[in-house]
């Protein structure tokens, strides 16, 4: 049966705190509403459809365009979750549903498929985790009791349904709930559950954010070249006529070394001289490309994958504010992933005040891949 999703992002996020939709707010250089969309795409339904931030719809359109490769659409939410997601049903024409929350931007694809699976036998699906806590029952300042924690589970999403079930109980529901299959209970049907993920822990307070920047590590690079009198200047994998290129073993390109370097050092995998030194004459007149490409596969090797990179060109010439904005993109485009560039001189102090060179400092920071 054709399967679609409701992606509920409308929220305002105001247990966050941050002033923005809680979708727009950025986890390791991209937003809530991005990482969401890649759980969905590794899941591949037939249909999905994306429940935007009423004040916000262009900029949701535009993400949900460059980072979704399948079918969408893109509606304005409600004032409530409930009412967020009757927008989306509106546009399903797909047998099944699953409403999920973009806030839980890093559930497995396996939980959508447990789900939709779940869905042959059952009319309401939901994946949920055992509690860990023990679970009181207050009223005021006084514990009334103790739940038995064995018979309770904590709800996620995706939460799956028959499309025309869920259609209607929307339809003659009076009450908000705080979820569907809660909706669906209340109109008589059964739900029934999966083990969920705890890796779709949704994202509610600062604290939330704070645990997904745990499993990091930042590095240093830098590096120097003097000019060689002859040839065009490749700096951070861009031709610079006019001047003439950097002396190496390699093709001198500072900026792309000191970023390998930097990479190299956060993941505690030594330098570039250690992995691409004299000794490897495959390197030898290597563009900074392939440096960087090859740094790449060696810090994946090792379990992790890069967030950023920030670097500092030192040096007289070339000047760089003019071409900062084409070097940073395409050094992102290289690495995947955001890089910041500045500039500055020595003040008229040491080899580079004279133009002689071209040095680099970077800096790059990785996470543990999940
Ligand atoms: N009117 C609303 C409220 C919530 N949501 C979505 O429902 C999911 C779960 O909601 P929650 O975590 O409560 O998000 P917010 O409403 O943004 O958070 P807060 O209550 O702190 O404002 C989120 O993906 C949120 O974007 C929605 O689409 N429309
Ligand atoms: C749907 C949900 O994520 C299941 O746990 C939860 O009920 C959403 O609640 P919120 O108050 O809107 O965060």
């Amino acid at each position: 049966m054709s399967v679609a999703v409701v992606l509920v992002a409308a929220g305002n996020g105001e247990r966050l705190g941050l002033g923005l939709p809680k979708a727009l707010v950025q986890i390791d250089g991209k937003t809530i509403l991005e990482h969401s969309l890649e759980a969905v795409s590794s899941f591949q339904p037939n249909q999905l459809v994306v429940v935007a931030h009423e004040d916000r719809v262009p900029e949701f359109q535009e993400l949900v365009q460059n980072s979704y490769a399948g079918k969408f659409s893109v509606v304005p939410g409600g004032s409530s979750r409930q009412g967020s997601v009757a927008n989306g049903l509106q546009l399903v024409d797909s047998a099944l549903v699953l409403v999920h929350d973009a806030a839980r931007c890093f559930t497995p694809a396996e939980v959508f498929h447990a789900v939709q699976a779940g869905l042959e036998t059952s009319p309401c699906v939901i994946p949920a985790l055992a509690v860990t806590d023990t679970i009181k029952r207050v009223s005021g300042d006084q514990v009334l009791g103790t739940e038995d924690r064995d018979q309770l589970r904590a709800a996620q999403t995706p939460q799956g349904f028959h499309t025309n079930l869920l259609k209607a109980a929307i339809a003659q529901s009076t009450e908000v709930f705080t979820d569907e299959a809660a909706l669906m209970q209340s109109a008589g049907h059964s739900v029934s559950f999966v083990t969920g993920s705890p890796l779709s822990k949704k994202i509610t307070t600062i604290a939330d954010l704070g645990e997904r920047t745990t499993n990091q590590r930042t590095g240093i690079g830098s590096d120097a070249h003097k000019f060689s009198g002859d040839g065009t200047l490749v700096l951070g994998c861009l031709s610079w006529e006019g001047l003439p290129k950097l002396e190496g073993h390699s093709d001198g390109d500072s900026i792309a070394h000191a970023m390998v370097d930097a990479m190299l050092s956060a993941a505690g995998l030594g330098d570039i001289g250690t992995n691409f030194g004299v000794d490897r004459p495959e390197y030898s007149g290597a563009s900074g490309e392939v440096f960087l490409s090859a740094t790449l596969d060696l810090i994946s090797a090792s379990g992790y994958e890069l967030v950023n990179i920030a670097v500092q060109v030192v040096a007289d010439r070339p000047k760089i504010g003019p071409r900062r904005l084409e070097l940073e993109q395409r050094l992102s485009r290289i690495v995947g992933a955001p890089v910041s560039i500045g500039a500055t001189t020595t003040d008229g102090l040491g080899f580079l005040s004279d133009s002689r060179g071209v040095a680099a400092v970077a800096t790059a920071l990785l996470r543990a891949r999940g």
